[in-house]
Parts: C-alpha cells; structure tokens; sequence
C-alpha cells in the first residue's frame, strides 16, 4: 500500500494570482449541527474557512446560529428549515454534510432532498451522520453522477459496508467501495489511526501521520471541512483529498510535539501557516 508523500502538499497547493477573487477559491455549504451537535458544524466550518475556501456557507439548527457567528463571522448561515435551502445548494461547488446532522427523520428529508438536488458538476463530502443515514437507507444517495468523497471512521465504515472491524482489509473495503458507489465515482476515506484512502479504481494509499493526541470529539468533523475547502479550491482528485488527510495529520502531529492532547480546533488554526509553508510557493 502506497503511503502518501509529504510532496502531495506542494503538489496540491498552488500560489495564488493576484487577480483574483474570493469567487475563485470555491464556495462550500456545510450542512449538519442538530441540537445538540453545534460544535460539529461550527469545527467543519473552521476546517473550512481556514483552508481557505473562498466563500463559506452553513445551514444548520437555529440555535447554532449566534455561537456560529461569534466563533467565525466569514460563514454565512441559513436556518435548515428554510425552504431556500435547496436554491442554495445549487450556487455551492461543494456541499459537506454530517457532522453533527443527527439521524432524525428531519435529518433524513434534508439528505433526501441534497440527493434530488445536487448536479454533477458539485462535489458531495459525506461524513459522520449522513453516512450512518445512508447505511439505513441507501436510496438517499444522489441520483445523479456527483462526485462523493466518504469519510467515515471504522465503526461508519462497518455499518454502511457491513465489514466488521476487524475484517475491513484492503480487498474488501474496495470491493464493498466499488459495489456500494457504481455511480458516483466515490472516494473512501477511512479514519483509523492509520488513515487509508481508496481510489474508484481501487488504488489505497495509507496517511503516515496522525498522532494519539488526536483522539478528540471534533477530530473528524474538522477533517470533514478541510477536504471541503481544499477540493473547493483545488478540485475533487484524489490528490487533494490525499493533501487534505495529510495536512489535517501534519497540523496534529506538529502540536502533538509540546502538548498530550490536541484540539481539534488548534489544528484548524494551524492551516493558514502550513499552507503557506509546505504549498507550491
Ligand atoms: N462537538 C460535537 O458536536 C460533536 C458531535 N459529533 C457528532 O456525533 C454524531 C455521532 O458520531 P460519533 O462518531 O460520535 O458516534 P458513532 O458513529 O456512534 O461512533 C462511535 C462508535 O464507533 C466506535 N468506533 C470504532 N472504531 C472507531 C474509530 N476508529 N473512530 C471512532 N469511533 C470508532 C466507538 O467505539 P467505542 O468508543 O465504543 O470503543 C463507538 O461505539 C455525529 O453526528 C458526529 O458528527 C462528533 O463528531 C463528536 C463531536
Ligand atoms: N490514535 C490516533 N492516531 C491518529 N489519528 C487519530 C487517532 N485517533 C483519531 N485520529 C483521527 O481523528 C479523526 C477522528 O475522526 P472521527 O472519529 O470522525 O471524529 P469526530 O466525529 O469526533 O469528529 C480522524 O481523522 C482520525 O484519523
Ligand atoms: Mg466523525
């Protein structure tokens, strides 16, 4: 299995030109963040918005919005129970969705209607509860060849390929990948502490980084967010989702260097400087 390179950065990255303009850097809607769940939401978001993702959008619960705002003022908001939503959805390059979304049936009408709206040309990331939505019931999956990224951690994995834990071997996560994803040329990334990426073709390469310290509700949620800004930025290859993993793992091994535990938000702080660092500069 391929390990994925530390060049993948500056490969990914580009200088950016002087003429341009935040329409250029992508626009991304998160969706999830229930009522209990803001803190999913609000990390995707700074996962996002500090990528660098041009323009930023989230819907979620009402009650999300104020601490939303006071935490990061660059993300438009809109109540998910706004029947704008879907007119939304279709100005977005990229559309997140699942952290912190819950498994309620409101939960699942608004999967349902992502997957009647979006088109093509979008890049659909699915993570935490839409992917355990879809274990349930995979007619919510888009009806048209969108481009889906999955970020499922083991037990996500486990419910929505039925492989159990210990039997998630390479061979059967890219069979299960390729039966479960015929249309949407779907790339699988598999959280462990040893985080694998599958390929539509079945190609797996394996993210070298990542530390304990890592191990903290928000983690994943803000993984979520950092491949949304970066394929909004850089387009939905492999290799950004690849640049993604491996700068989300990078930010926590840096910290992980002088701290035991390592917030999840502390990384998201981190990517503006590593980006200009180890990006094509
Ligand atoms: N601040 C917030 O608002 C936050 C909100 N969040 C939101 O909560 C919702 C539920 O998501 P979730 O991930 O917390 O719960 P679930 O899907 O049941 O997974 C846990 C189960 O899986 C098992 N497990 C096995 N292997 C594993 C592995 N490698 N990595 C992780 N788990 C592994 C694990 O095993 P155990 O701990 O029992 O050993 C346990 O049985 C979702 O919407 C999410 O976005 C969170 O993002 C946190 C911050
Ligand atoms: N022991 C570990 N070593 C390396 N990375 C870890 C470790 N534990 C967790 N992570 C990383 O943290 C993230 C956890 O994702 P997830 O379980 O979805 O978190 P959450 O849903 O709470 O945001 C993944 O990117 C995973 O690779
Ligand atoms: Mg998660």
């Amino acid at each position: 299995m391929d390990e994925i390179s530390p060049e993948i950065l500056q490969q990914v990255i580009k200088k950016r030109a002087s003429n341009t303009h935040k329409g250029d850097y992508g626009r991304v809607l998160l969706i999830g963040g229930s009522e209990n769940y803001g803190g999913a939401i609000i990390m995707a978001t700074e996962g996002a918005i500090n990528c660098g993702a041009g323009l930023v959008a989230v819907a979620t619960h009402s009650l999300n919005a104020a601490a939303l705002h006071a935490r990061n003022p660059e993300a438009m908001y809109i109540d998910w129970r706004d029947h704008g939503l879907s007119k939304l959805i279709k100005q977005m390059d990229v559309i997140v969705c699942g952290p912190g979304l819950g498994t309620s049936p409101f939960a699942q009408k608004i999967l349902k209607m992502l997957g009647q709206t979006i088109t093509p040309e979008q890049t659909l990331v699915l993570d935490a509860s839409a992917l355990d939505l879809l274990a349930l019931d995979n007619t919510l999956l888009p009806s048209t060849a969108v481009r889906i990224i999955l970020t499922p951690h083991q037990m996500e994995w486990q419910r929505l390929s039925q492989i159990q834990i210990p039997y998630q071997s390479a061979s059967a996560n890219a069979a299960a990948l390729a039966k479960l994803f015929p249309d949407h040329n779907a790339i699988l990334v598999l959280k462990s502490n040893h985080t694998q990426i599958y390929d539509p073709d079945g190609q797996v390469s394996v993210n070298p980084g990542g530390n304990p310290g890592m191990a903290m509700g928000g983690m994943g949620d803000t993984l979520a967010g950092i491949i949304g800004g970066l394929v909004a930025q850089f387009g939905s290859d492999l290799a950004t989702v690849q640049a993604a993993v491996y700068l989300h793992s990078l930010a926590g091994d840096l910290l992980a260097q002088t701290d035991y535990t390592v917030r999840p938000t502390k990384v998201s702080a981190l990517l503006p400087k590593l980006m200009k660092k180890y990006g094509g500069y």
